[in-house]
């Protein structure tokens, strides 16, 4: 006779509950956003269903409506006019760029969103790189010198943290001292710490025209300084190193086939750990729920929710919107 039956804490939803180890909030999301000149405009973005490009003052308004669903930060993406790129990324720290000007609409706004904006060169490069360029090369220490210099614009325009998504070594130290020195001691570094060389970015590259250029010249991907998708050690290798250089939250990118790593990292270290659900998976799951075979917002809460039980803190997800109607409702 079995006494043993771990179905009695499954009899009923009540129970379920009673017993459950992790919950899914609006607290633990960030919602990446895509923003682009002019005013009043809004583009559909093709490979993402129901995201969309928007001028700064359509912006104010989303995060608004964030904010009051219960999104308390949002991470920020430029899509940079072609006329403004170059090789060294230099309009990335224009006082009175794009970013600059949404960094402080958003910060007057809605004052108690947390502003993350992205630290990388690639949509100010013409190459679609996140470093500058020189001999077909990516050079690492004058990138990150242009990341600190971009960093310290972020912080002067009002940033509360920012993001550095490029993957040069060195950067956090770089962008730390930078802040430092300028007096911002408590902006925050959100390090993407291990971030790998991956498929599931396209959509995002389509959103803003970013993907590296088809030029002889210049190497065709990103492998010379993301990871590699078959390794998990390096990894930890990556995160130590961000977090002694003064690194306060750390990322891992992708999620959903990353979550090994997650899991990984969250044994090791007692940072808080945010997990990327990027365009890819956000375009895989509404091309299955657009077409009925998968139900959407049951396969929303569950992947989210699977992050936070392989030890996620923090979830940047396309899904953070509608995940917040589901979960108020
Ligand atoms: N610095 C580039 C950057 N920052 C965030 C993403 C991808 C995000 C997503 O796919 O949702 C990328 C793309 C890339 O590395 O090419
Ligand atoms: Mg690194």
């Amino acid at each position: 006779m079995i006494h043993s039956r771990n179905r009695r804490l499954r009899v009923n939803e009540s129970i379920r509950s009673l017993v459950r180890e992790n919950t899914l909030t609006t607290d633990d999301f960030v919602m990446p956003i895509f923003v682009m000149e002019g005013e009043n405009k809004q583009e559909p973005i093709s490979s993402m269903p129901g995201i969309f490009r928007r001028s700064i003052d359509l912006t104010v308004k989303e995060c608004k409506e964030l904010f009051s669903l219960g999104v308390k930060s949002v991470n920020l993406y430029m899509k940079v006019s072609d006329h403004l790129k170059d090789n060294t990324g230099k309009e990335a720290w224009n006082k009175d760029g794009l970013m600059q000007n949404t960094i402080k609409a958003i910060k007057d706004a809605v004052p108690g969103m947390i502003v993350m904006p992205d630290v990388a060169l690639d949509p100010y490069s013409i190459y679609g790189h996140d470093g500058i360029i020189e001999n077909g090369k990516i050079l690492n220490d004058a990138t990150n010198d242009a990341l600190a210099r971009m960093s310290v614009s972020h912080a002067e325009a009002g940033a509360d943290i920012v993001a550095p998504s490029d993957m040069m070594d060195g950067r956090v130290l770089a962008i730390r001292e930078a802040l430092e020195e300028s007096g911002f001691t408590d902006v925050g570094i959100l390090s993407y710490a291990a971030k790998y060389a991956s498929s599931f970015y396209g959509p995002f590259r389509s959103a803003l025209d970013s993907a590296p250029k088809d030029d002889m010249e210049i190497p065709k991907d990103k492998k010379t300084y993301q990871m590699d998708f078959h390794n998990s050690r390096e990894a930890l290798n990556e995160v130590y190193k961000d977090v002694e250089e003064g690194a306060d939250i750390i990322m891992i990118k992708p999620g959903l086939p990353y979550l090994d790593i997650v899991s990984k990292v969250r044994e090791a270290i007692d940072v808080p750990i945010a997990v990327y659900n990027v365009s890819g998976e956000y375009a895989m799951v509404k091309a299955a729920a657009q077409n009925g075979w998968l139900d959407n917002d049951k396969t929303i809460i569950e992947s989210l929710t699977c992050f936070k039980r392989a030890g996620a803190d923090l979830i940047f997800t396309y899904f953070a919107k509608e995940a917040a109607m589901i979960l108020n409702n």
